[in-house]
């Protein structure tokens, strides 16, 4: 059956049977009802217009699979099916994670996610073996390096449908072994239920999208198994355990930016919520070689949101965007 005909259930069926045989299991409880919904209420009005652009991709499947800094599918296809593969993937833009190089069609994507992993994974406790949740995970990028560390399974939630979309276009073509373990939800973290026991925990870049900045971290708590490990990136600013900035109605263009806390304040809420052994694994400025606009994303991008004449700040002003890595134990 097609995927643009396959009801939610038909559509994650494998995905559902997974976690059934899995530690987190009991997610299932909530996971299944709240699909149909989506189906019936939440879903986007352009999802079956890209599950139709899925149907149509060629019928490939990778012998050669990387799940390096590019995640790579190969071999190279024929041209013609080249340019049959760019102009399908080109309708699920904008492509911002990545990046990925499918049988030749090289996904250039706005961000080298690859750069924001490399920062991480010295740091992290050893995936081989775990249950692992990404929280926010775009479209699905950093689930594919997580596979590559070891992760059993690799579970991501994004509200963001056209990142679905991208996840589940490029699924299409692995290798059923890899295709098996990696899975993804059009699911927001306030969807998640109050106790599952994941190994590790990821939540990048989605901090500063919540309102509730405690409650954020409280939920990523509820996630974990006692004594698993959380890795939170997001947005910091310089200052102390009380330093906090809540922008006016843009940082860095962005309309949905809330809370930019110092490291010494997240440091203090990640305790607050119950976490120990909390500690900055990394900080690290923005670079517009990390961010940009490219073929795949033709909006703006970082060098559109910074002051022209001073690069160290956003264009309202702000300290221009530094990135913490954090890590704690529940
Ligand atoms: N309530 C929510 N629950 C879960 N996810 C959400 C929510 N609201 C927004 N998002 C999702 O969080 C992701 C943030 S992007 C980081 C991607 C990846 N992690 C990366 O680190 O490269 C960073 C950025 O572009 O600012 C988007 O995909 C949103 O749809």
């Amino acid at each position: 059956m097609k995927r643009s005909q396959m009801s939610a259930l038909q559509l994650w069926q494998q995905d559902l049977a997974r976690l059934l045989a899995s530690p987190v299991a009991p997610w299932l409880t909530h996971l299944t009802g709240q699909l149909e919904q989506w189906q019936h209420s939440q879903q986007h009005g352009e999802w079956t217009k890209w599950l139709r652009t899925i149907d149509l991709l060629p019928e490939l499947t990778a012998s050669h699979c990387e799940l390096g800094d590019t995640i790579r599918l190969g071999p190279a296809a024929a041209e013609h099916q080249q340019a049959q593969l760019r102009g399908l993937l080109s309708q699920l833009m904008p492509w911002r994670k990545g990046p990925f190089d499918v049988f030749g069609v090289e996904i250039d994507t706005e961000w080298r996610s690859d750069l924001k992993w490399q920062r991480l994974l010295p740091h992290i406790s050893d995936l081989q073996g775990r249950q692992v949740l990404d929280v926010g995970c775009g479209s699905g990028y950093h689930l594919w390096r997580m596979q590559e560390a070891g992760a059993t399974d690799a579970w991501g939630i994004d509200p963001g449908q056209l990142f679905v979309a991208q996840f589940l276009a490029l699924r299409r073509f692995m290798p059923a072994t890899i295709a098996e373990r990696a899975h993804m939800f059009p699911l927001g973290i306030e969807q998640m239920p109050t106790k599952l026991e994941f190994d590790t925990v990821f939540s990048m870049g989605v901090l500063y999208h919540r309102r509730s900045p405690i409650d954020f971290l409280s939920q990523l708590h509820q996630q974990l198994r006692q004594g698993g490990e959380l890795v939170l990136e997001t947005i910091v600013v310089e200052g102390d355990e009380n330093t906090v900035l809540v922008p006016g109605e843009r940082y860095a263009k962005m309309r949905n930016v809330w809370f930019l806390p110092s490291c010494a304040a997240l440091c203090h809420w990640l305790k607050r919520v119950g976490f120990s052994n909390v500690r900055v694994a990394d900080v690290a400025t923005t670079s517009i070689e990390e961010q940009r606009r490219t073929d795949w994303m033709q909006g703006e991008s970082l060098s559109d949101f910074l002051d022209p004449k001073a690069p160290e700040l956003t264009i309202e002003g702000y300290q221009a965007p530094r990135r913490a890595v954090l890590l704690a134990t529940k």
